[in-house]
């Protein structure tokens, strides 16, 4: 069985390239990719431990509330320390489980699709799943969480291959490869489907802000 490792920075500086079209609804847009991507996680076959890495005090209870750990994240050291503290506080709750991370910016994830991924990763040391432009990373999982060896950052799909972690390759438009960074990814999410914390969000957005299209409007927004 499984534990998964979910690393989140502070909402309010998360996601800083989603400013550029939805201004302060960018911080409400990175807490709910972050309680989407969560939820897909709880309820996805195979996985029993999931902890969640963070300073936000906000992400912290609300993750606990969804039947998380949490693993407290030293604000400063980055991704990669948090997720090197995130595999360690996994191995040590659930001490035979494989460890897999995901990026917590993942509105679309369906649980059947994180399954899948896992269990083609169990045949393999290391595995990775580029997200959907190719060059990132949205999973990282090993057998042995003491060998996760992270490398996340820009470039990072290329790192974990040439540290000869397996390639596991979803179509491109699942839901596990659409990390959402951009405007022009929120729209690709959209229109395949989010869950309802994000489609909540962006429904707030509609009604409050006159001057906010619908979330496809949001990429043509942040180009004019
Ligand atoms: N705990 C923790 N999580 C992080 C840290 N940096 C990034 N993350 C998380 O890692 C995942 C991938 O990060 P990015 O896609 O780079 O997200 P981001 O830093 O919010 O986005 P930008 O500001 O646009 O670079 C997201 O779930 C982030 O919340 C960190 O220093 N600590
Ligand atoms: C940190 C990463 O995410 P992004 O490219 O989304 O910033 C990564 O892909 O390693």
């Amino acid at each position: 069985m499984w534990s998964v490792v979910l690393p989140v920075k502070p909402f309010s500086s998360a996601k800083s390239r989603l400013a550029a079209g939805l201004g302060p609804w960018r911080r409400e847009l990175a807490h709910a990719f972050f309680l989407d991507t969560l939820r897909a996680v709880r309820a996805t076959t195979g996985v029993r431990t999931v902890v969640v890495v963070t300073s936000d005090p906000l992400a912290a209870t609300q993750a606990r509330t969804m039947g998380a750990a949490v693993c407290p994240d030293t604000p400063g050291l980055g991704l990669n320390a948090a997720v090197r503290a995130g595999a360690a506080r996994a191995a040590a709750l659930n001490p035979r489980g494989p460890v897999a991370v995901l990026t917590a910016d993942l509105p679309g994830l369906r649980p059947q699709e994180l399954a899948e991924v896992l269990a083609q990763a169990l045949r393999h040391r290391r595995t990775f799943v580029p997200d959907h432009t190719g060059t990132g990373t949205t999973v990282l999982t090993s057998l042995v969480p003491a060998a996760l060896s992270p490398s996340f950052g820009a470039g990072s799909a290329r790192s974990h291959a040439a540290s000869g972690a397996f390639s596991i390759g979803p179509a491109a438009d699942s839901g596990l490869r659409l990390d959402v960074d951009t405007p022009e990814d929120l729209v690709l999410a959209t229109r395949r489907g989010v869950g309802s914390f994000t489609t909540a969000v962006l429904r707030l957005r509609e009604a409050l802000d006159p001057t906010a299209g619908p979330a496809h409007d949001v990429a043509a927004s942040a180009s004019s």
